[in-house]
């Protein structure tokens, strides 16, 4: 048992990590880059062009496939979009003047970003190969337009790309605009990345009730990042035709959108450098092995079912040496109900009471709820139990917005709360756990938390793009504010580990981490005492009662009697969807009906 001191002292935190060991392999590969024109080759200098010019679309589209997990496989009819439309435009082929290069460029990328939406939007019904098969038939379609459209686009014959001003009309001058681009997208890939939207995005990805309990609204930043994804292809569409001189339908091939699709998948999920090295060795592969031209696609799938079958997390889980490090083995969690404080200053404690009249909730003919009512005040810890299919979860799913009711109304600090609607939970201040834990296992146990902030980011997708003040400083703040919630739970020296490397009751305690940094009006405990030992679960009684006593309203719902007797200020004993009996521990535990119903004889 920790002493008191222990108990109040958090252990080790880390410190702010420093982002240079970080930034050093992009600097390097940026380093190597300036310097290829000392190769004095201009044939490297269409190398270089070509995987620059790859990178400005994969670095937008990684954010779509790699961290949002969408299987956009055609994105290569964004590029062509984007090349035609900064060729034409800079022919003049629509009447009036001949647009500038730099001029058609940006207007390629602005038709890109809306068309990036039209292409991205199936998302948000289809799933997986549904949507993949819809991006196919897209890219079909611009590459059947251009052809027929043969007076703008020259059909099958094509036209010239837009040719740029000086300096960038040589070989070497190109080379450094795409380099400069390519670098450009990087950094606001990786500021993205590491945004509240980049961790949304993944969460979207691998834990899609919990990033919608926390409030992520996933129509939403689905659209937000397809319209980045769809912009950097445009841009990289208008710098392809400038390289190539002249474009044509053929250009645009399939090979070419499945190089940008397995770059992300040999690179590795949810990473910038693994994507970009992916990208790199993908544009080269061809050229170093010039023989094995023809042979591309194949080479293309040999390789990437050697990645996933050795090495699944692609070349970014090799490179990721500090989740390599053994953790600690013995391991205890020494929660500190005692520093909540610290993370629920006086102005940001905020209890409101719930209220559920009269809830009616059938499914098809089994009526889950039937007519239930319950008050959970703030400050109170309310225990919610009953026999297995007595309603439970089905209850929690009506206050948590995944249920709409048929019958009834909720109310949270007196005001109606909206019925279904679960996005919206997070901002009315009501945090919940899972009773299988939802984690993103693939981020790290920090971003895990930092996720309970995401309702309290003010700053859009294009202040996370560009870092700008604003969101650095939310940022900072939601970083503390969930470090903070981790020394509660006594976790804190594990921030930094991958989250699927913890112990199951370590991801309970997360769980409740991440719900602390939402702040919580009303906290839902869904049996955060199974699988924990009996040490684990004192000391998971006493936070939630010192939680409460913050004043926020907590509802239990738990297998376990003991904990419920012991910390509940109130109980609700559910039986086939309605309330059996409701009061004190003490009058709970003597009531006749629900010892013969559930606690047993
Ligand atoms: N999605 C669903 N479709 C059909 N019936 C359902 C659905 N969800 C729950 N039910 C039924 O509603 C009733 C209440 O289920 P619920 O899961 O809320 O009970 P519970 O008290 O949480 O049980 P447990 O302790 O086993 O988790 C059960 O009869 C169950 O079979």
């Amino acid at each position: 048992m920790p002493t008191v001191a222990e108990a109040l002292t958090p252990a080790a935190a880390p410190a702010r990590p420093s982002v240079l060991p970080s930034l050093l392999p992009f600097l390097g590969i940026l380093g190597l880059a300036a310097l290829l024109p000392l190769s004095g080759n201009e044939y490297w200098a269409m190398i270089g062009t070509r995987a620059a010019i790859y990178w400005v679309l994969v670095s937008g589209l990684n954010l779509v496939v790699g961290y949002a997990g969408q299987l956009a496989i055609g994105w290569v009819a964004l590029l062509a979009l984007g090349a035609y439309t900064a060729s034409v435009l800079a022919a003049g082929n629509l009447g009036g003047a001949p647009w500038p290069a730099f001029l058609a460029t940006a207007a390629a990328g602005l038709v890109g970003a809306a068309a990036g939406v039209v292409v991205g939007s199936p998302a948000l019904r289809l799933r997986t190969f549904y949507f993949a098969m819809t991006t196919l038939g897209f890219a079909t379609i611009v590459t059947q337009v251009a052809l027929a459209w043969q007076d703008v686009t020259g059909g099958g014959i094509g036209l010239p790309g837009p040719a740029f001003p000086a300096p960038f009309d040589t070989a070497w001058g190109f080379y450094y605009l795409c380099l400069g681009l390519a670098a450009l997208c990087t950094w606001m890939a990786g500021n993205a990345a590491r945004s509240r939207f980049g961790r949304a995005l993944v969460a979207v990805r691998d834990a899609e009730v919990a990033a919608e309990a926390n409030g992520i609204s996933k129509p939403r930043l689905l659209v937000t990042v397809f319209v980045f994804a769809g912009a950097t292809a445009g841009v990289a569409g208008s710098l392809f035709a400038g390289l190539q001189t002249y474009i044509t339908p053929e250009a645009f091939s399939f090979d070419l959108s499945l190089l940008f699709f397995i770059s992300i998948l040999i690179g590795g999920r949810g990473s910038i450098l693994g994507p970009l090295l992916g990208t790199v060795i993908l544009t080269l592969l061809p050229e170093i092995a010039a023989p094995l031209a023809a042979w591309s696609t194949a080479l293309y799938a040999a390789l990437l079912l050697l990645i996933v079958l050795a090495i699944p997390g692609g070349i970014a889980a090799l490179l990721d040496f500090r989740n390599r490090r053994p953790l600690e083995s013995n391991r205890a969690i020494a929660t500190r109900p005692a520093l909540l404080g610290a993370l629920l200053p006086e102005e940001r404690r905020r209890g409101e009471g719930l209220a559920l009249r009269g809830i009616v909730l059938a499914f098809g003919g089994v009526r889950a709820i039937d007519g239930l009512d319950i008050d959970v005040h703030p400050g109170e810890v309310h225990g919610l139990i009953g026999p297995n299919g007595s309603g439970k979860t089905t209850t929690l799913n009506v206050i948590s917005g995944y249920y709409r009711p048929q019958q009834g109304t909720l109310a949270l600090g007196g005001a109606p709360l909206p019925a279904g609607a679960p996005t919206l939970r997070a901002a009315h201040g009501i945090a919940r756990t899972f009773q299988t834990p939802r984690v993103v296992g693939e981020e790290s146990v920090l971003d895990n938390v930092m996720l309970g902030g995401t309702v309290e980011g003010r700053a859009g997708f294009a202040e996370a793009l560009l870092a700008l003040p604003r969101q650095r400083r939310e940022e900072r703040a939601m970083r503390e504010r969930a470090l903070a919630a981790l020394r509660v739970v006594g976790l804190e020296s594990l921030a930094e580990a991958r989250a699927d490397r913890l112990q199951h009751s370590e991801l309970r305690f997360v769980e409740i981490a991440r719900a602390l940094a939402l702040r919580p009006a009303f906290l839902l405990l869904d049996e955060p005492a199974a699988g924990l030992s009996t040490e684990e679960i004192r000391r998971l009684g006493a936070l939630i009662r010192a939680i409460a006593r913050q004043g926020t309203a907590v509802l239990l719902v738990e297998h376990h009697a003991d904990l419920i007797f012991d910390i509940c200020d109130r109980v609700t004993v559910l039986n086939l969807g309605r309330v059996l009996a409701a009061g004190t521990p003490a009058e709970i535990r003597s009531h006749k009906e629900v010892v013969s119903a559930y606690l047993g004889g």
